[in-house]
């Protein structure tokens, strides 16, 4: 099966590298600039050079011929991008590459994808990966969802690489929870870490900000089993534990006081304000989240946040 790979940003970027390992892939990018004269993307992923079966396009039309269309562009631009082309994406195969909920919506990129082409066939590709490292073939592990089995099986033998392994499951509200989630509690244990709090309440963060995880898919019918996946409690480690992550940066930034370019894709911020609306108006107890909204939008510093998580009653775990 052909791909394509929608969205020259360094992740869309790391996938077309490690799938041209199997067979032509063509990368499209809205502004593909000098990448297809310098072989590299030298904003997104500099010293990397893309093989010979990379090839890189503007046309649309031209990546579109492939049957399997991975998107990745960010988070609250893929429903604008989907509807500007949904006529040329009618009947294909979308797998999201993108972490996050929709700020206007509180939806999923699995949902965003079935409401603005209903005629594809929609799927995500999420788990523990930084680009840098997929680039460099390094070996990672990645959930594919798809609600259709068929087309995930097929899926998953297209998108093995030597260095992409991918685990696969029809439950595409968990795989989407999983790595939206971890993005804000990435940005909570950032913080902590920035403001001098510790590894404990790192930890601390980290187990309870995967109990809201939990207690968000369970109200939104998702599969345990996924949350403790690689979607969800391996991305989870990855991105609340490593400086490669922009949303863990973010938090380092919050923490430490300093500012944060704010042109970095940091899927967490848009998130963190959706899912506390959501929580909100589902009733559901999600209080990192809340303190990350509340950080982000100036309405708390991290001192008073972390109090306000260390003075809430007590309750069994
Ligand atoms: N960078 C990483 O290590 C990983 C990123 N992801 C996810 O991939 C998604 C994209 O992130 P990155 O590639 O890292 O971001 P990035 O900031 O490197 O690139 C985003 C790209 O999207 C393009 N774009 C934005 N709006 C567009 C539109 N309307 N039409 C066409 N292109 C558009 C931009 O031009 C840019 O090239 C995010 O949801 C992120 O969470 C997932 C796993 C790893
Ligand atoms: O999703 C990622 C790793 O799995 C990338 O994390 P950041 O978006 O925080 O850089």
């Amino acid at each position: 099966m052909s791909i394509a790979v929608l969205g020259a940003g360094a992740f869309g970027t790391a996938l077309a590298i490690s799938l041209a390992q199997n067979g032509p892939v063509v990368l499209w990018a809205r502004d593909p600039g000098t990448m297809e004269t310098e072989r590299e993307n030298r904003m997104r992923l500099p010293g990397r050079p893309f093989p010979k079966a990379l090839r890189v396009s503007g046309e649309l039309n031209v990546a579109c011929a492939a049957d399997i269309l991975l998107i990745a562009v960010p988070m609250q631009q893929l429903r604008a991008f989907l509807s500007e082309h949904s006529q040329i994406l009618s009947q294909k195969t979308l797998v999201a590459c993108c972490k996050g909920i929709e700020l206007c919506t509180g939806l999923g990129p699995v949902t965003v994808i079935s409401q603005a082409v209903p005629d594809a066939i929609p799927a995500i590709l999420t788990g523990p990966s930084f680009a840098a490292d997929i680039a460099r073939g390094l070996p990672t592990a990645l959930t594919l969802a798809c609600a259709d089995d068929t087309a995930g099986q097929a899926l998953q033998q297209a998108l093995t690489t030597s260095n992409l392994r991918i685990y696969r499951t029809t439950d595409t509200i968990g795989a989407e929870l999983g790595g939206a989630l971890k993005n804000v509690i990435a940005i909570a244990c950032g913080a902590a870490i920035g403001a001098g709090l510790g590894e404990s309440a790192r930890a601390a963060l980290m187990t309870r900000g995967y109990a809201e995880m939990q207690r968000l898919a369970a109200h939104l019918k998702a599969d345990p089993r996924t949350l403790s996946g690689l979607s969800g409690f391996g991305d989870l480690t990855l991105t609340c534990t490593s400086t490669q992550s922009r949303n863990y940066r973010l938090g380092l930034a919050l923490g430490e006081g300093q500012s944060f370019d704010p042109s970095v894709t940091v899927e967490g911020a848009a998130t963190a304000q959706a899912v506390d609306e959501l929580a909100q108006k589902e009733g559901l107890d999600m209080p990192i989240t809340a303190a990350v909204a509340g950080l982000l939008a100036n309405r708390l510093d991290v001192a008073t946040a972390m109090q306000s998580l260390l003075t809430r009653p007590l309750k069994e775990e």
